[in-house]
C-alpha cells in the first residue's frame, strides 16, 4: 500500500519505518528540512534502541523515503497519516494548530481518494472537525474518508511496541475507510478494536490518564509506607498480583513526566471542563505529581539543613531510560529548584546530555563520565533508572563523594545492597538506611 506518513517526530518516524518493514511503501513530511535533511542521510534525529538500523535497512531496500514536499507525499498516497504534535497551550487545551495547518496542506494537494488517519492524541471531536476544514478547502474534486487511529507507543520501546501491542483502535463512520486500515495494520497480527471517532478518540485520553492516575495513586501510598515503616516495591507487587489491579504501572518514583502523560491529563481536564464537568479525580492526580517531583529535595533538606553550597550529582536526566527526550522530564524542575537553593549541580545522563543542555537552567555543569560526576559530591540524586546507573557500585561510588549520601527517585537499589555499601540512601516508599558506626 501507498502510505504517506505526516509529521517524523517520535510517533511518525516509528509507524513509517514499521508500516515499511511490513511492505508497505512510505513517504514521510516533515516541514523541518533539516530533519529531512538529517533523516535521508540515514541519522535518526531520536534516540531508539534499533530504530536507526530499521529506518536505514528500509531506506536501502526503497522502502521508505523522506520528503519536505507535500506535493510529492499527498498525490499517489492511499492512506495519509497525520502524525505531528499537538502540544499543550497555556491553559492545558491541546494546541491544534499542526494538525490544522497539515489539513490544509492535504486539501491543496489531494487529488484522488484516499483515508486520512489521525495518529496524533486529538480532543474529542477534532477528527470530524479536520474531516470539515479539508472538505471546506479542498482544491481538487476528491472524495476521502477520516479515521481516528490513536498511538499507544512508549518511547524507549516504541518499535517493540509497534509490533506487539495489545490493540490497534480505529474509529470511523465508514466502512471502506475501516477495511483499507485494517489492512493496513494485518501484518502486525494485533487484535483490533473498532468503535465510533469520538470514542477512539476519547479511548486515548482515557487510558493516559488511568495510568497516571495508578501513578499518582502509588506515589501517594509511597508516602503513606515512609511514614509507617512499610515498604511500597513489596506493597505494590502484592497488590499488583490481584488481576483486577495488574502489576503495571505501579513503580513509585519522582513522578510520571514525558511528552504524554503531563500534556494529556491536562487536557482531558480541559475537554472535561468543556462539558461543564469539574475532573476532580484528575486534577488532583496532576497536582499530586507535581509535589512528587519535590519528594527528593525534600529529604535532602531535612538531611542537610541547607542546600546553599552543597555540590550535588543528578544521575539521570531523560524522563525514563532508554531515551533522550527530555520534554517534561523531573530532572528540569528538579535541577531549577536544587540551583535556586543555592546548591551547585553536575549532571550526568548516558545519551541525552546534548538535548538537557538546550533546556536545563544554564548553571548545571555535565559530564559523561558518572564516576568523575559523583567525584567530591556531597550527595547524588538519582533521577532516571539507567542500566549504566543501576550498575554503579554504591560501595565504591560512596568512597568517590565527600558524604556517602544518596538520594534515589526511581528506587533502583535495595535496602540491602545500600546496607552493605555503608551509605546514607533515601528511597522512594522505603526505610532510610543510616550507617552506624558507633
Ligand atoms: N511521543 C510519543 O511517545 C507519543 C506516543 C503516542 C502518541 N503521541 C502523540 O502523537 C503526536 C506526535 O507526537 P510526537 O512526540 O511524535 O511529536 P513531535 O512533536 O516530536 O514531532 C512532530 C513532528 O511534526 C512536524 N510537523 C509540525 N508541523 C508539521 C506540518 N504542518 N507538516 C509536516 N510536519 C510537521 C515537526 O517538525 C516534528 O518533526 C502527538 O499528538 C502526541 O501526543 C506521542
Ligand atoms: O510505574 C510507573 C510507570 C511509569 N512511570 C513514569 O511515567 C512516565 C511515562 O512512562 P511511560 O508510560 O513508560 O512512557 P511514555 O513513552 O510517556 O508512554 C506513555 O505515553 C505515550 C504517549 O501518549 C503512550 O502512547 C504510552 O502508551 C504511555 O505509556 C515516565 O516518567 C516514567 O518514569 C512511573 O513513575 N511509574
Amino acid at each position: 500500500m501507498k502510505v504517506t506518513v505526516i509529521g517524523t517526530g517520535y510517533v511518525g518516524l516509528v509507524s513509517g519505518v514499521c508500516y515499511a518493514e511490513i511492505g508497505h511503501e512510505v513517504t514521510c513530511i516533515d516541514v523541518n528540512q533539516d530533519k529531512i535533511a538529517q533523516l535521508r542521510k540515514g541519522k535518526s534525529p531520536i534516540f531508539e534502541p534499533n530504530l536507526e538500523e530499521l529506518m536505514n535497512k528500509n531506506i536501502h531496500n526503497g522502502k521508505l523515503q523522506f520528503t519536505d514536499n507535500y506535493l510529492d507525499g499527498i498525490e499517489h498516497a492511499e492512506v495519509i497519516l497525520i502524525a505531528v504534535g499537538t502540544p499543550c497551550k497555556q491553559d492545558g487545551t491541546a494546541d491544534l494548530q499542526f494538525v490544522e495547518s497539515v489539513a490544509a496542506n492535504i486539501a491543496l494537494y489531494i487529488k484522488k481518494y484516499a483515508v486520512i488517519v489521525i495518529k496524533s492524541t486529538v480532543p474529542v471531536g477534532t477528527n470530524h472537525y479536520i474531516g470539515e476544514l479539508i472538505k471546506k478547502n479542498l482544491v481538487h474534486d476528491t472524495d476521502f474518508d477520516m479515521v481516528s487511529n490513536p498511538e499507544f507507543l512508549r518511547e524507549g520501546t516504541a518499535i517493540k511496541d509497534t509490533f506487539n501491542g495489545d490493540r490497534i483502535v480505529l474509529g470511523s463512520d465508514s466502512s471502506k475507510a475501516l477495511a483499507i486500515v485494517e489492512e493496513l495494520h494485518k501484518q502486525f497480527n494485533i487484535p483490533y478494536f473498532l468503535t465510533d471517532t469520538r470514542s477512539a478518540e476519547m479511548i486515548k485520553y482515557a487510558a493516559n490518564a488511568f495510568l497516571a492516575t495508578k501513578i499518582s495513586f502509588i506515589n501517594e501510598i509511597a508516602k503513606i509506607c515512609e511514614k509507617v515503616g512499610a515498604n511500597v516495591e513489596d506493597v505494590a507487587l502484592g497488590m499488583g498480583k490481584d488481576k483486577r489491579i495488574g502489576e503495571h504501572f505501579l513503580k513509585a518514583g519522582i513522578g510520571y513526566g514525558g511528552s504524554c502523560f503531563p500534556k494529556d491529563t491536562k487536557a482531558l481536564v480541559q475537554i472535561a471542563g468543556n462539558v461543564e464537568h469539574d475532573f476532580e479525580l484528575l486534577r488532583s492526580v496532576i497536582k499530586v505529581n507535581i509535589g512528587q517531583q519535590q519528594a527528593l529535595i525534600e529529604k535532602a533538606i531535612s538531611y542537610f539543613g541547607d542546600l546553599s553550597e552543597k555540590k550535588i550529582a543528578i544521575l539521570g536526566l531523560s524522563f525514563k531510560p532508554n531515551t533522550d527526550d527530555m520534554r517534561d522530564a523531573a530532572s528540569v524542575v528538579i535541577t531549577d529548584k536544587l540551583i535556586s537553593l543555592g546548591a551547585s549541580v553536575i549532571a550526568y545522563d548516558p545519551v541525552t546530555i546534548e538535548n538537557a543542555k538546550k533546556i536545563l537552567n544554564p548553571r548545571v555543569t555535565f559530564n559523561t563520565n558518572i564516576n568523575e560526576v559523583m567525584y567530591d559530591a556531597d550527595c547524588v540524586f538519582i533521577l532516571t533508572e539507567w542500566d549504566q546507573i543501576k550498575q554503579i557500585d554504591l560501595r565504591v561510588a560512596g568512597r568517590l563523594m565527600k558524604n556517602p549520601v544518596f538520594f534515589d527517585g526511581r528506587n533502583c537499589f535495595t535496602l540491602e545492597e545500600a546496607q552493605r555499601a555503608e551509605i546514607d540512601y533515601f528511597s522512594i516508599g522505603r526505610s532510610a538506611v543510616i550507617r552506624n558506626f558507633d
